[in-house]
């Protein structure tokens, strides 16, 4: 309308439409969209039918029947300067950037549960381990404050992602020549777009690439990706050091939320993490999906939009509706079990690490060796042994020197 393209008449029933349709989406005009998923490549269904859509609607807010095209066409006046293969991947951006940034709120607020269970354990000495076996000490809360650092960079690579989403492939029509567009047509929707989504979008720097590339959209759910590895690597370990209560590691206590089992009375598994582990695999699933879609594009277009968008929205729909609830029915509540945390330390036989500047490798050995064999601990064995007083093996093994952390 205003480059003068469209007269007024059509051009305001088309906007009045369009905000009535976007107000009655989950209402009035819930069932106008019926087009699956699954469709017509580069989501040309979709584009038509909300065409159709608004031409119809259009038509009768001018007192006109519906299915008037000659006086309201879907495809001459809606999707007049447009082409689906610069609308579709530019909504596709759009959505994915808003429900970006609910996931990033969602996981600084994960991030922060940790960190807080960093404080609250900074002081549970207990075994560290590597290849799951006997390592030199770490506390509960240095292993808490990673899981917060690892949430707090990939949703740094999420924000990066989702900030090159901004840069979007509208005014370039069919196949980026801005085929049929008025001169000035790109910069103005494109500054349209950006007022009516408060976002600082921008025109592609090369609009060919952004509709045969669908790379930023498939980087994009590579961070998420990033997100379900690292947050299946927590539950797992939440898992394994929550394992017992009497034959596993047992050093923290998840809370209890349900009976474990049906059959099994006074069982309690680690439902929380076992949940969040599966959201994880299907996140993962979703990306290598995208990948397989985001490596067919062909010359001009990657026609596989449809499908890409709608994993990715799934695979945060997903994490933005669960995690809140793991914080809170999980982490939050997560007990240090000091004790046991302090009795697998003093019969650590990797204590005799520390004794190695004194003794050196080899005879520290011979004292890990020992501790194991006698279950007694590397202390009493290397005292009793008469290689080091009382007052050395103090000095050596006090808990300040265990931590060390430069
Ligand atoms: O629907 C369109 O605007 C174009 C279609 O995707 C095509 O390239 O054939």
């Amino acid at each position: 309308m205003e480059l003068g393209a469209l007269d007024r008449d059509r051009g305001n029933a088309i906007v009045a439409a369009a905000d009535e349709v976007l107000a009655g989406l989950t209402g009035r005009y819930s069932d106008q969209f019926p087009v699956d998923i699954f469709q017509a490549g580069a989501g040309t269904s979709s584009n038509m039918n909300i065409n159709e859509v608004l031409a119809n609607r259009g038509l009768e807010l001018m007192g006109r029947s519906r299915g008037d095209y000659d006086f309201l066409s879907p495809n001459d006046h809606v999707n007049m300067a447009q082409s689906t293969n610069d609308t579709f991947p530019t909504a596709s951006c759009i959505a994915v950037i808003f429900a970006a940034d609910r996931l990033l709120d969602v996981l600084s607020s994960l991030s922060n549960a940790f960190q807080e269970k960093e404080r609250e354990f900074s002081r549970v000495s207990k075994s560290g381990r590597t290849h799951l076996m006997d390592a030199v000490p770490v506390t509960l809360g240095d292993e808490f404050g990673a899981y917060a650092a690892a949430l707090s960079r990939a949703s740094h690579r999420i924000q990066e992602r989702r900030n090159d989403l901004l840069e979007l492939p509208l005014g370039g029509t069919a196949t980026g020549t801005g085929a049929n567009t008025n001169p000035g047509y790109r910069e103005l929707a494109i500054l349209k777009l950006s007022e009516l989504c408060n976002l600082p979008l921008r025109k592609a720097d090369n609009s060919f690439e952004t509709l045969q590339s669908r790379a930023q959209l498939s980087a994009f759910s590579g961070a998420l990706k990033e997100v379900a590895i690292e947050l299946i690597r927590i539950a797992n370990d939440l898992r394994l050091l929550n394992a017992g209560p009497t034959t596993g590691i047992s050093e923290i206590g998840l809370p209890s939320v349900q009976p474990g089992s049906s059959m099994m009375p006074g069982k309690y598994n680690p439902v929380m993490a076992e949940c969040l582990d599966m959201i994880g695999f299907q996140i993962i699933g979703n990306d290598t999906a995208v990948t397989l879609a985001a490596q067919a594009g062909q010359l001009e277009l990657n026609v596989m939009t449809p499908v890409i968008t709608s994993n990715i929205l799934e695979s945060i729909d997903l994490l933005t509706s669960y995690l809140p609830i793991f914080q809170k029915r999980c982490v939050e509540g997560i007990q240090a079990h000091e004790e046991r945390c302090k009795a697998y330390l003093e019969f650590n036989p990797i204590l005799a690490t520390f004794l190695t500047p004194k003794i050196g490798y080899l005879k520290a050995a011979e004292i890990a060796n020992e501790s194991l064999d006698r279950r007694l601990p590397v202390k009493d064995i290397a005292i009793v042994k008469g290689i080091l007083s009382k007052e050395e093996a103090d000095k050596l093994l006090k808990t300040e020197k265990l931590l060390k952390k430069n």
